[in-house]
């Protein structure tokens, strides 16, 4: 498999400046692989995509902390994801994948790694398989330390899903909004139906992010905007924001990150929701002990 890249080296500045302390909470970071190789398991072979690169870029977009979410391509190995959290001088917290028979050492050796939470993908693209049973075995062991589960499926499996997100005894935050079909406009069947997920189980959050990934139009992302400005403003305590650095799998559709920032003030319009969403939702999921 050949590698693919998937970002630009130097994206544009963004004309919206972050309030400081902004978490950008969704990256990832790719080996590098001569010391993290992939999983023989990975759908795709990404470049490297360091730590190094990765804090530049939080200094470039102008944010001040990272969360670090274990890509796919990385299997259950979380090396380069702790590697790169030690690096950040307690700039960076993440998101591990684990196996079910995990035991508490294990995950209490995540959890000094920085580790604050659990991620369980549904893309058929992605991983082989996505048995509930034993995510939901994960989850009731990881409750304990206080973490929360990250869920990423596309929207035509919510209602099969409910029962099992129904059934995850922490928070849970739903990756690129449940991945929409964004031309339905914000009256649309996926967002009614992510609407009433959200409404009738405050446990779940979501990250409003992924407008490279789920709009037709692309660049500056109206379409995304319509959509996503009213969830924002219906749950602004439940939203977090991500750039999704290194953009896996966008080789055909790289985005510019500085215009992903700048969706950001129109998504999120005042000041106050802005804080939410950048500081006040990050930060008491990841670092609770500064809040
Ligand atoms: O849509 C994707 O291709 C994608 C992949 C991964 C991953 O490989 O972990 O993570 C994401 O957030 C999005």
């Amino acid at each position: 498999m050949s590698r693919t890249k998937t970002w630009i080296d130097t994206p544009t500045a963004p004309a919206f400046v972050p309030p400081p302390g902004a978490v950008d909470a969704h990256v990832h970071v790719f080996g590098p692989e001569a010391q993290f190789p992939f999983s023989p398991k990975a759908k795709y072979h990404p470049e490297d995509a360091t730590p190094e690169m990765l804090f530049a870029l939080r200094d470039r977009l102008g944010f001040s902390r990272n969360v670090i979410v274990q890509a796919s391509c990385h299997g259950t190995d979380n090396a380069a994801t702790l590697a790169a959290i030690a690096k950040s001088g307690g700039l960076a917290c993440g998101v591990a994948v684990v196996d079910p028979d995990i035991d508490l050492p294990e995950l209490q050796r995540l959890h000094a790694g920085g580790i604050r939470g659990v991620r369980f993908n549904f893309l058929k693209r992605l991983v082989d398989d996505a048995p509930k049973g034993k995510f939901l075995e994960i989850a009731r062991k990881i409750a304990p330390l206080g973490w929360h589960v990250v869920v990423y499926f596309e929207a035509d499996l919510l209602d099969e899903l409910v029962p099992f997100l129904e059934a995850i005894p922490t928070i849970v935050v739903v990756d690129h909004l449940g991945r929409p079909d964004i031309a339905q406009g914000r009256d649309g069947k996926d967002i009614i139906a992510f609407k009433h997920l959200l409404d009738a189980h405050p446990h779940i959050w979501t990250k409003v992010s992924g407008a490279e990934r789920l709009s037709p139009q692309g660049p500056p992302f109206d379409d995304f905007v319509a959509v996503i400005r009213p969830l924002v403003e219906r749950y602004p305590d439940r939203v977090l924001w991500g750039s999704d650095w290194p953009h896996p799998n966008m080789e055909h559709r790289i985005p510019d990150d500085g215009s992903l920032v700048d969706v950001i003030p129109r998504i999120a319009v005042t000041a106050d929701l802005q804080r939410k969403l950048l500081i006040d939702n990050p930060m008491r999921l990841y670092w609770p002990e500064f809040w």
